[in-house]
């Protein structure tokens, strides 16, 4: 209901108690309280009292301070195509700036923490070229020498964190919990175990023990389109319900989350929300990845160069539609599904990519290319080639985008970072790129 003039008195307020928190989460951006957020608040408001999550920023601790300002309640606005529905969020009980390392290490060693949630971006778990922790990041070696030096105060990277806060963990005697990756990586599960364990054992060998005999490493395949809230959101949410809520978040509809592994210490019943819970991962993901995400980081790249914003704009355009739907082709070749389900997910994605009231802008899918390119492109080139196929039309071309993209003079200059300092900006080509992230592709592409 419109009620302009109540907005600019009321904030969003608590109509249940707080519950107990038995999840810590890391990264506090818009995804995390559009997604794992409102499947824990759908189970919360069938059975109140349990699953609170204690969320902490990732880097900056504005948006702990924002939403603890309204004591980690916030509006979901669901946005379809015909138009919003507005949902009350109070799954979150503690919203906390990361770098309080007290607060994240007490919350890591509680026993009633039987869950840490992660949603970092795929930079966050600091991989190399070649997948494993990246020691040479200058981040990951400071939190090393920080580890070794026992106080872990000040980690910065998120694999610094949690082996600090797992430590925390092993000292208080608290017992085994689940560590629940929801970022867009493949297998992202076993890569938080990597990432982790290749800390833990270069800090003490005996905390990387006890983190291998004590600590699950989840796999879940995570889907709900959530682009960065803008003012006009913002407004828009105030006028229709009233509330002046400056934590608003704006999702789709839309929603998908699959997990795969063990919870020691229990976890709620995300299945009740509609979660599905399987034994394997890897094609739900590779779906995903390389039907939704491939097609994002395609309509982003050439999208951009051809002088859209956003990505309704993108799939509008012929020439880029009719690429997305060839790249859309070439995976389907090599993934697991039968063609129904194949056509049924291409199907969804077109209505998702059309909708003109999810304002996703292609500036924010282009960030963290290196990071985003091995899993949604280059996987899906391997697999081609692993079934005896030619390695597709269009994975070259989404590379010579992105080169392009990096070329802008209005692309920021850490998208560089990951490609080291020895390539010339003016002279990239795809064969140099490769040579950097994807070697054995070089021949190929
Ligand atoms: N937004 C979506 O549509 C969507 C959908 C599916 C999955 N995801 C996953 O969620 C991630 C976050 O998306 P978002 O929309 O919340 O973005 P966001 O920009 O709103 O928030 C990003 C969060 O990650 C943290 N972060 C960023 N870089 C980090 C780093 N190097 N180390 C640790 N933490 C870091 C930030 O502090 C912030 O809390 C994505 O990268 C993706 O892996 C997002
Ligand atoms: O969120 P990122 O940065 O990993 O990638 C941008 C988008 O491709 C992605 O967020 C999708 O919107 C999302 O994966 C949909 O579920």
């Amino acid at each position: 209901m419109s009620n302009p003039a109540a907005a600019e008195v009321r904030v969003p307020t608590r109509t249940r108690p707080h519950p107990r928190i038995r999840i810590a989460h890391l990264g506090l951006g818009a995804f995390h309280r559009a997604h794992q957020a409102w499947y824990t608040e759908l189970v919360q408001r069938a059975e109140p009292g349990d699953w609170g999550i204690e969320a902490f920023t990732g880097r900056s601790p504005a948006q702990a301070e924002t939403l603890a300002a309204q004591d980690g309640v916030y509006t979901l606005v669901v946005r379809a195509a015909e138009g919003d529905t507005f949902e009350r969020i109070e799954s979150i009980a503690a919203a906390r700036d990361g770098n309080d390392t007290e607060r994240w290490r007490a919350r890591l060693a509680d026993p009633d923490t039987a869950i840490l949630s992660l949603t970092i971006t795929e930079a966050g778990y600091r991989r190399g070229a070649d997948g494993e922790l990246n020691l040479a990041d200058a981040d990951v070696a400071a939190d090393l020498q920080r580890l070794r030096a026992g106080t872990g105060e000040g980690c910065v990277s998120a694999p610094g964190r949690i082996v600090d806060g797992l430590r925390a963990r092993r000292t208080a005697g608290s017992g085994p919990l689940a560590v629940l990756s929801c970022d867009n990586l493949a297998d992202n599960g076993a890569v938080t175990r990597a990432v982790v364990g290749a800390l833990a054992a270069r800090v003490d060998p005996e905390l990387a023990a006890w983190i291998e005999a004590n600590v699950s490493f989840v796999s879940s395949m995570v889907d709900r389109i959530t682009p960065a809230t803008t003012d006009a959101d913002r407004d828009e949410a105030a006028t229709e319900t009233g509330v002046r809520d400056a934590a608003v978040i704006v999702t789709e509809p839309f929603t998908e989350w699959i997990i795969a592994g063990e919870f020691p210490a229990g976890r709620p019943s995300w299945e009740h929300a509609g979660a599905r819970i399987v034994d394997e991962i890897e094609p739900h993901e590779r779906r995903k990845l390389w039907l939704l995400n491939a097609g994002h980081s395609l309509l982003a790249y050439a999208g951009l160069a051809r002088g859209h914003e956003t990505v309704d704009a993108a799939f509008a355009d012929p020439v880029l539609a009719e690429r997305l739907e060839t790249l859309w082709s070439e995976a389907a070749a090599v993934l697991p599904q039968d063609a129904e389900e194949i056509e049924a997910a291409r199907a969804a994605l077109r209505e998702r990519f059309a909708n003109p009231r999810i304002r996703h802008h292609l500036a924010q899918i282009a960030l963290g290319g290196a990071h985003k390119l091995p899993p949604r492109i280059f996987d899906v080139v391997r697999a081609r080639l692993a079934a005896g196929l030619d390695v597709g039309t269009t994975a070259g071309p989404v590379v010579e985008d992105w080169i392009a993209y990096l070329q802008r003079p209005d692309t920021p200059a850490a998208e560089w970072a990951p490609l080291g300092g020895g390539v010339n900006p003016d002279d990239l080509t795809v064969d140099a790129l490769l040579a950097i992230l994807a070697p054995d592709l070089r021949s190929a592409l």
